[in-house]
């Protein structure tokens, strides 16, 4: 597309979070102009950690019910996740410093940025920052498991590095961020 004009913008649903119906005009290279509708859900971005141990060759992840998996083949609808949460009015390192301590307990210092990626972009506006930080038992402060009143019941998971790679293949791991974080531990080689 060579240019774009949003002619409107619509809200379908504005209840937790924002629908948006987006009508826009669009000119492609060869001039044609087309008028096109498409619909993006708006939650605002995120932030999502890994967590490992140097010595022990452990990482730390969350296991929580999750409805939209329920809904759409998940059996028990619990799934398997990297700490992670949504911005609020936070940049997203002081964000993820908070979650991790709301959802796993521990207080790191040393957060690393590694990348940052859209989500599902033909559909959600989301953009994700990616981050991970060594973790010892010493940093742990309290038991985690998010903030009762907002309903979160999280466990907390301390595993081995070797065993959720393989938790990926088969497929025990199913979440996207999860598998990304995982995979980036694994080739940049910090466990081995
Ligand atoms: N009442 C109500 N609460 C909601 C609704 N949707 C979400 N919440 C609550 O809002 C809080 C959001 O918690 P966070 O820790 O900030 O986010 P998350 O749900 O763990 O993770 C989200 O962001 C991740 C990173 O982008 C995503 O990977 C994940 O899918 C999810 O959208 C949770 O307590 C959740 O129950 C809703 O429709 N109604
Ligand atoms: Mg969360």
């Amino acid at each position: 597309m060579n240019k774009i004009k949003i002619l409107k913008k619509d809200i379908l649903s504005n209840n937790w979070y924002t629908l948006y119906k987006l009508t826009f005009e669009a000119t492609k290279n060869d001039g044609e102009v087309s008028i096109i509708t498409r619909e993006a859900y708006d939650r605002g971005n995120g932030a999502t950690i890994l967590l490992y141990n140097m010595d022990k060759k452990t990482v730390i992840l969350t296991r929580q019910f999750r409805i939209p998996t329920y809904v759409n083949g998940n059996e028990s609808g619990m799934l398997i996740e990297c700490c992670g949460g949504l911005l609020d009015k936070d940049n997203a390192e002081d964000c993820i410093r908070r979650e991790t301590e709301e959802e796993t307990g521990y207080q790191v210092s040393n957060i690393k940025k590694v990348f940052e990626a859209y989500m599902s972009p033909g559909s959600v506006t989301e953009l994700l920052y990616f981050f991970i930080a060594e973790y010892t038992s010493d940093m742990k402060v309290s038991d985690g498991g998010g903030l009762d009143h907002e309903h979160e019941d999280i466990e907390v998971l301390e595993l081995p590095f070797t065993q959720t790679m393989q938790m990926i293949n088969t497929g025990e791991i199913k979440d996207g961020k999860t598998i990304m974080l995982l995979q980036h531990l694994q080739i940049s080689n910090l466990l081995s």
